[in-house]
């Protein structure tokens, strides 16, 4: 294999970004797909079935708005494990200004933001590449940088420090989104029937993994991707595209995208979320493609709950003796998680079936 990273800080690697830059005209064999897996193949929304959702979150202190922006949360998350959403309070400022760190970020030569490559998923702070061999990350087109965001002071220090800029704008970013998390917890928590404060502390003791993805331009589009399908594994996850890319797996098994909305955020439901809810909502499978001549960007931020916390399913959704739902789910840690996707090769299985209760 070609360019290969080495464990001594992987100097002769070539990263997409780094690729792009060269200018190739095709894309190294590694990154091309079998023809089953690669992106061409795109179902458009069926109109007999209800529209993507995009769920306005203006006013929602307001008693009868909320019970209406519940009810759409929980259709969303039923039919489609996402959701956009608008009006969610955090400023487009903050937004462009951790957009704006972001491509400065991937700008730095290449050999200073490969000081920070690592492929060790328990690594604070680490840049990647495609070469990685987690199951989200095996030869696509993307290259990226992920770290710890919550609580800040804890991690700031160790994000990088140039641009100058970065620690900054993207720190404002990272807090506007767990603000944004807590108010989501809560009502997705009332969309199935819990209390709106349920494992608060959890919630609020757990884990936010900003995932800061660069995918550049490709001169193959069809034959690769730039995420591979995979769902996330936290709880929630709240994702800034600026360009369409973002695909999803529907009910069908079929790809569809997730449409650009000017100033909105996706919402996406991770594997933690399935198990709590007793499989009431579903993880979203989702990938991302890359286009021919425009780079795309996305802030993921990833949630989850308390590291050490055993998430299982919510007895209030569990009844062995009158209800209708038997218990789904094994409890699991998102340690737990951690551990087993660094110690496995789980590029073609969603964890989450791992923790299925055989019957
Ligand atoms: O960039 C995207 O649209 C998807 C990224 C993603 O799924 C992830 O970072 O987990
Ligand atoms: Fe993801």
């Amino acid at each position: 294999m070609d360019n290969q990273a080495n464990s001594s800080g992987a100097s002769s690697f070539t990263s997409a970004m780094n690729l792009d830059q060269q200018g190739v005209s095709f894309i190294p064999q590694r990154y091309v797909l079998p023809p089953s897996q690669r992106p061409n193949i795109i179902h458009h929304h069926d109109e007999h079935v209800l529209p993507l959702p995009i769920i306005d979150l203006s006013n929602f202190h307001d008693q009868s708005r909320r019970y209406q922006i519940i009810n759409e949360i929980r259709n969303a998350c039923k039919e489609f494990g996402f959701f956009q959403v608008i009006n969610h309070g955090i400023d487009e400022s903050a937004i462009n200004e951790a957009l704006k760190a972001a491509e400065e970020f991937f700008n730095l030569p290449h050999d200073e933001k490969m000081c920070l490559f690592s492929d060790d998923v328990h690594k604070p702070v680490r840049y990647g590449t495609s070469l990685n061999h987690a199951r989200d990350e095996v030869f696509c087109w993307r290259d990226f940088i992920k770290h710890y965001s919550h609580p800040l002071p804890d991690w700031i220090h160790l994000w990088p420090s140039n641009p100058p800029s970065y620690r900054k704008n993207m720190g404002n970013y990272a807090e506007a989104v767990q603000g944004l998390q807590n108010k989501l917890m809560e009502m997705i928590f009332e969309s199935l029937g819990l209390n709106p404060s349920y494992l608060e502390e959890e919630v609020n003791g757990g884990s936010q993994l900003l995932a800061v993805n660069c995918y550049p331009a490709c001169p193959e589009p069809e034959l690769t991707l730039g995420i591979h399908p995979h769902s996330d594994y936290g709880s929630i996850t709240v994702l800034l595209q600026t360009r369409s890319g973002l695909e999803f797996k529907n009910k069908n098994n079929n790809w569809e995208a997730v449409p650009l909305v000017e100033g909105g955020l996706v919402v996406q439901l991770g594997d933690q979320m399935e198990v709590l809810s007793n499989g009431v909502y579903k993880s979203v499978i989702h990938r991302a493609t890359v286009n021919v001549d425009k780079k795309r960007f996305s802030i993921v931020s990833l949630h989850s709950f308390a590291m050490d916390k055993k998430i299982g399913p919510a007895k209030e959704l569990v009844d062995d003796n009158h209800h209708q739902l038997p218990k789904c789910y094994n409890e699991f840690s998102f340690r737990e998680f951690l551990q087993f996707i660094s110690n496995n090769d789980i590029t073609k299985e969603r964890f989450l079936d791992t923790l299925k209760i055989m019957k």
